[in-house]
Parts: C-alpha cells; sequence; structure tokens
C-alpha cells in the first residue's frame, strides 16, 4: 500500500479520485465556515499567573482549544522540526514505501489518510506517526534526524507539563494533580503532510474528529491554515500566527474534569494551492491509570459523568471506530448522566442542531 503514499502519487494526478470523494452531506461546506473568529490566545510569559489560570479556564469551558504564545519552546527548535518534517516526505519513495504501515498498533510508521483498515472513504493525508517516550527507546529507529525531534520533543513535554499544572489549578486543584493521576505519560507525534489537493470541497485533510488523548500541543505551518474547530453548531477557521502552538484539550481531560472541559471536534481541511504541514505532539495518560475524576469535582457536580476505565480499554476502543463516529467519551457514559440529558432534551423540546 505504500504506493498509494500521498507524497508520492499526489503531483501526478489531476483530478481528485474517487476513494476521496465524500458523499454529498459529508462535505467540509467550505463557504459556511466562520473565517474571522478567532480562539482565545494566552500570553504564558506574563507576570500575572492567576490572570494566565483565568483564561485557561475560559478557553477549557468554551472552546477546548487555546493558542499559547511566550511558551518557551525556542523559535530555533520549532523552525528546524518544520524543516525535518518538510524533508521526511521529500524522501524518494523506495525509502518510505520501508516505513509503510497501516497497522495503528506499530509504535513507528508512515501511512496515508487515518485508518485505510477500516474507512471507506479517505483522507487527504499522509502521516508519520511516531512514539516519542522514553525518548532512547524510540529514537534508534526514527527515519530522520533524531536529534532534532528529541530537542523539539523534550521541549514540548516541558510545556506540555505546565499546562498540565495551569490546567489543574484552573479546575481548583492542586498544581501537580494531573500530572500525578496521569502517570508516566505516553507521547506519541503526528507529522501530518496534506499535499494541495485538485478539489478541496470534496474531501478532507482529516475528517471531524477529538482527540483521544490528555493534550494535544499542535505546531502549524503558519503560512497555511487548515484547523477548523466546532463551536456552537458552527465550523472556525484557526489561524495560525508565528511562534504559537495551538493546545486542545483530549478527550482524557474531558473525562478527568469531569464533563468541565471540552475536548472539541475539529478538522482539517486542504487546499487547491499549497501543501500544508503540522506537527501534533500528544500526551496520554499511562496505559494502566484508571481515568476517575478527583473527588472535589464529582461533589461539586453532584454525580460522575463517565465509567471509571482504564486509558488502554479506552484507546482500544477508539480505534476500532470510525473516526467521526459519535464522541467517543458517549461510550462511557454513566447510566444516570444519559437519563438526566435526555430530561433536559425532551424538556428542551429536542436538540436543535
Ligand atoms: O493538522 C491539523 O491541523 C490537525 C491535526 C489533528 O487534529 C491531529 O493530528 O489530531
Ligand atoms: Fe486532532
Amino acid at each position: 500500500m505504500a504506493d498509494q503514499l500521498l507524497s508520492t502519487i499526489s503531483r501526478k494526478l489531476r483530478s481528485l479520485p474517487a476513494s476521496y470523494v465524500r458523499p454529498e452531506s459529508q462535505r467540509p461546506r467550505l463557504h459556511e465556515v466562520i473565517s474571522d473568529a478567532a480562539i482565545p490566545t494566552v500570553d504564558l510569559g506574563s507576570p500575572d499567573q492567576h490572570q494566565i489560570v483565568a483564561q485557561i479556564a475560559d478557553a477549557c469551558t468554551h472552546y477546548g482549544f487555546f493558542q499559547v504564545v511566550n511558551h518557551g519552546v525556542g523559535n530555533k527548535s520549532m523552525r528546524l522540526m518544520m524543516e525535518v518534517a518538510q524533508e521526511f516526505f521529500q524522501l524518494p519513495a523506495e525509502e518510505k514505501a520501508k516505513l509503510y504501515s497501516d497497522d495503528p498498533a506499530k509504535k513507528i510508521r508512515l501511512s496515508t489518510s487515518f485508518n485505510i483498515r477500516k474507512e471507506t472513504v479517505r483522507n487527504w493525508r499522509d502521516y508519520l506517526r511516531l512514539h516519542c517516550y522514553p525518548l532512547e527507546d524510540f529514537t534508534p529507529e526514527w527515519p530522520s534526524n533524531p536529534e532534532v525531534v528529541s530537542d523539539y520533543c523534550k521541549e514540548v513535554r516541558g510545556l506540555g507539563f505546565r499546562l498540565l499544572g495551569l490546567i489543574s489549578l484552573s479546575l481548583g486543584l492542586e498544581e501537580e494533580y494531573m500530572v500525578k493521576v496521569l502517570g508516566e505519560q505516553e507521547q506519541h507525534m503526528a507529522i501530518n503532510y496534506y499535499p494541495k489537493c485538485p478539489a478541496p470541497d470534496l474531501t478532507y485533510g482529516l475528517q471531524a474528529h477529538t482527540d483521544p488523548n490528555a493534550l494535544t500541543i499542535l505546531l502549524q505551518d503558519h503560512t497555511v491554515d487548515g484547523l477548523q474547530i466546532r463551536k456552537d453548531d458552527k465550523w472556525i477557521a484557526v489561524g495560525s500566527h508565528p511562534h504559537s502552538f495551538i493546545i486542545n484539550i483530549g478527550d482524557q481531560l474531558q473525562a478527568l474534569s469531569n464533563g468541565r472541559y471540552k475536548s472539541v471536534w475539529h478538522r482539517a481541511i486542504v487546499n487547491a494551492n499549497k501543501d500544508r504541514m503540522s506537527v501534533a505532539s500528544f500526551l496520554c495518560p499511562s496505559n494502566r491509570v484508571l481515568i476517575s475524576p478527583p473527588e472535589k469535582l464529582l461533589s461539586e457536580a453532584g454525580r460522575a459523568m463517565y465509567k471509571n476505565y482504564t486509558y488502554e480499554e479506552y484507546y482500544d476502543r477508539f480505534w476500532s471506530r470510525n473516526l467521526d463516529d459519535e464522541h467517543c467519551l458517549e461510550l462511557f457514559k454513566n447510566a444516570s448522566s444519559l437519563e438526566s440529558e435526555n430530561q433536559a432534551s425532551s424538556s428542551s423540546g429536542g436538540n436543535q442542531s
């Protein structure tokens, strides 16, 4: 299947192959996307920690996404990471073929679309997936420039842990809470390559999904937009700014906050004029960790929104579905929260979306 990699074949394609064309009802409807809304920006260099924490609380409650600036990761490290990512997809087809795999269990692999073993329509994306923690277990097998990538991974992990501290404080918990409860966190990276596309209105780079992990730190090529998030039943385009990261809450922080913070639907669209790259770093709970919100948040809400489960159970469930099926956390909801939601929606006349 390595001969299906878009980075190898897309230049030769004059029109979008049928395998990428979404049925009419599932297309991105790009003319309806809100382009002038901004997600919150948090300046992590500000001396006012109270303000940072308040901004994070607001962003996680209402958007599930925010942008960070003055975050402490070096500009050079970000630039080099992006260059390594770009160079990788220019490698000769034979080199890339050696890394190709569509087995989601493989820890280092190059693939295309999302999960071609399950999906019926493809995404206009290739991606290199790397496990990154502990670094020394994986760097010897990484395909290109392990020094640059490992420096970047260390810096991003530091930023992620700082953010988990701020997120804990924003929930009224002690700063170390999330880092402690998530255990020895794994770190994964998806280097996404979205070549320019002959028919961007018929397909996606990555269709709507939520991230199954705890926290995502996204580096984007700031010259090409493509990320969109769901807010108030509309898609809004997220602009990209130099030297910033886009942060989003994954499903596990939604569960650990007992539903207070949102793991929001997002998608990547493609365009006809320019290739786009993004580098997503995912912090993931240790596999055996039991995902269960703190007593404080349970007593404030009066009930547990989700059943307790291990991350391993969750992750298996996530990959056994299609990416844009219902929110995977719905499958872990407690019966009592489902009942109260049903009551609320029948008394308000049902779902208006
Ligand atoms: O490329 C993007 O902007 C989004 C990538 C993403 O959502 C992911 O890799 O989970
Ligand atoms: Fe994502």
